[in-house]
Order: C-alpha cells, then structure tokens, then sequence
C-alpha cells in the first residue's frame, strides 16, 4: 500500500506571499523524510499540501504515479498525525480507532478486530475502553498513531507530534514511531522544528529556508558537508562556530581574525588573500597545551552536565567547545585549542555556500 511522493517544480503562494519556492523533492517509497527548518520556512505549508489541505500554485504532486494537484484530501489515501492528537474525547480508544473504518461502512465486529490488531501494535491493548481524558500525553499519542495505520494509508504524514511531551516521553515516542514505521514498512514525512529529532529519525533530512530546500541528505552527509552556512549552523549541536578569517599567503592555511591564532591548516588548497567565514564544530575543537595550540583564547564560562562540559570563549565572536567528561578549567583561564584540517569548513562571504 506504501507509495512514493514525488514534487517537481512546485510553488505554493499566499495571496502576495511566496511561501513554497520552486520544491523538487522524490520520497522514495518506504522511506522516512524529515522536514526540518526556522519557523516560518514553510515546512508545514509543504506537508498540508501533500495532504491536499493546501492546493499548490503550480507544479506537479504525485502519489504513486498519480498525478494529485486536484484530488480532495480524503481521495489521497494519505494520513496525517498532529501535535494535537485531535482524539474524540466522547469515544473510548476503541471507538476512537475504529471510526474510520466504521464511517466506510466496515461492519462492527470487523472494525473491532481491527482496532484490537492495531492497538496490539501500538501498545494500547489494555486501554480499548479508555476515554482520551484517562490517558496520558505519550497513550494519546499512541491512540493518534493508530488511528493512522488503521486506515493503512499509502503514506504517513507527521506535523510536529512531539512537541506537546516532555523531554524524555519524546525521546521514547521517537523510537516508537521510527520502530512503527519499520514493521509496517510505511512510508513517512515528518515536520519538525528540532533538528536532533529529524537526524535521529529520518533517512533522509530535508533543510528549508523561506521556501526553499536549502540542502536534502542523509543525516550525515549534512552534518558532515553542509552546502551553506545555513545549513552548517542549524545541523548539529551545539551550533557550529563562525569566525571571520583569510586564506594565508601560501594558500594552505587559514587565519582567523582572532587575537593569538595560528593559521589553521586545510585539506585542501584556496585562493591566497580570500576572505571567507570559517566553520568549525565546538566538539572538533581540541584542548591542547598551549604551547602547540593553534587558538589561545580566554575562557568566559564553563558548564558541565555532567557527561560534557561546554566551554565558551571571551571575545569576539564567542567560540563554543564542547568536551567530553569533565574540566577543571574556570573562567579567566587561557585555553589552547587545535582542530585536524578536514574538520575546517569555509564559507564565502557573499554567497555563504561552502567553499
Ligand atoms: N493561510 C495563509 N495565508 C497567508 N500566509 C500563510 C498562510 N499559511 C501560512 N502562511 C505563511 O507561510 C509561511 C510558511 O508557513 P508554515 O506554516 O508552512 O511554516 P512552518 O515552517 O511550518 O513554521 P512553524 O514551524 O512556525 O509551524 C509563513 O510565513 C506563514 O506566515
């Protein structure tokens, strides 16, 4: 039943507003996307219109080969799962599962059975007569989900569903909606704005900025070759630091404009004399003694959590590193920091697409 979603070329607009720029994206069948950016860049308007809730301006959508820009929402056979759940709350979990199939006409003890199938999946076999207001945020999230796969939709369509759980029931949702998609073999798109919860779950990540698809990869070809300083600085945490610098005279190092650095070395060679922003990752740089430290930087804050410690620098800009285990550095210290030259990223100037 898991089908392919496929956008070629599309534009959504708002009256005057351009909110979906020129969307090129294949969901590959049995995959799991994740759509991830700031709010505002149109994550949400790019999922509705995969749902029909929105009709897209221009460009192509289809579901399974099947052409969709004007097919109604229920004839697309996809289903969408909110942060609000959006539960019956006059209906027991049984009731609230079989719904769907009751409205088609599905007769009672077939819907039944159905929605004892699905509950078993879910993990909510022993709640069948509970009304939505005796279960907690992560159940009703389960009861949201199998409302979904009862009606074994050709893809599954997430806005945000964790957003309403604390911090440790989203940790435990994600894997059980990941293991969900697994089993059923589904295919899946899920908006978020946490870039964490889109590297743990998806396959595949696409970045959207006003519009527009920044960058699409796997989780890790995004952190680890980000196409823009936008990307670079909204995959990873915490944020990768920018620093200003020029490329050396011999075209193989870069020198940061920060007091007491050394030029850093690169992998590969640039342009002498260019300028450009410097990326590097907080947890690519290395304490080291001072004496062979690339960076001398006074430290203004240290935090631990325990398991790592967060150093942040005086000065301008500020550099954030990030340590395992733990440091007995204080503020006022001097740090001396390296970093290996493949971990050194640049951007240009103008462009701030990496270099
Ligand atoms: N019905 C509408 N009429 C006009 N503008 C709209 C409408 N719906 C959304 N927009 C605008 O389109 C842009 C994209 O909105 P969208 O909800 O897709 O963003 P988002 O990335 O999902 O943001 P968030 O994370 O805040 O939900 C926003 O600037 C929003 O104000």
């Amino acid at each position: 039943m898991t089908a392919q979603i496929e956008l070629s070329n599309v534009d959504k607009h708002y009256g005057a507003f351009h909110a979906l720029k020129n969307i090129n994206l294949t969901i590959d069948k049995g995959s799991f996307v994740a759509l991830v950016g700031p709010s505002g860049c149109g994550k949400s308007t790019l999922l509705r219109s995969i749902a029909g809730l929105e009709t897209i301006s221009s460009g192509t959508l289809s579901i399974a080969g099947q052409t969709m820009n004007n097919v109604p929402p229920r004839k697309r056979d996809v289903a969408m799962v909110f942060q609000s759940y959006a539960l019956y709350p006059h209906m027991s979990v049984e009731k609230n599962l079989s719904y769907s199939l009751r409205l088609k006409g599905t007769p009672r003890a077939e819907a039944r059975a159905r929605a004892e199938e699905v509950a078993a999946t879910t993990g909510l076999s022993d709640l069948l007569h509970r009304y939505p207001r005796q279960l907690s945020g992560g159940q009703r999230q389960r009861v949201a989900m199998g409302r979904a796969i009862i009606r074994n939709p050709k893809a599954f369509l997430f806005d945000e569903p964790l957003s309403n759980l604390d911090a440790a029931l989203r940790v435990q949702m994600r894997k059980e909606i990941r293991g969900l998609h697994d089993r059923l073999g589904a295919t899946s798109v899920y908006v978020t704005h946490d870039q964490i919860e889109a590297m743990t779950m998806a396959d595949h990540v696409v970045v959207m900025r006003a519009g527009v698809i920044e960058q699409q990869g796997s989780p890790l070809e995004l952190y680890d070759t980000p196409a823009t300083r936008f990307v670079a600085g909204f995959i990873g945490s915490p944020a990768m630091n920018f620093v200003p610098g020029t490329i050396a005279a011999d075209g193989r190092s870069v020198q940061l404009d920060l007091p007491d650095t050394q030029p850093l070395p690169m992998s590969r060679p640039q342009q002498a004399g260019r300028r450009v922003t410097v990326g590097l990752r907080p947890e690519h740089l290395e304490i080291v003694d001072p004496a062979r430290a690339q960076l001398n930087l006074p430290v203004a804050a240290v935090e631990s959590t325990g398991s790592l410690t967060y150093l942040s620098t005086a000065g301008e800009p500020e550099v954030t590193v990030v340590l395992t285990g733990r440091s007995n550095m204080r503020s006022g210290d001097r740090v001396g920091l390296s970093i290996a030259p493949d971990k050194v990223h640049l951007f240009d100037v103008e462009t701030e697409r990496a270099i």
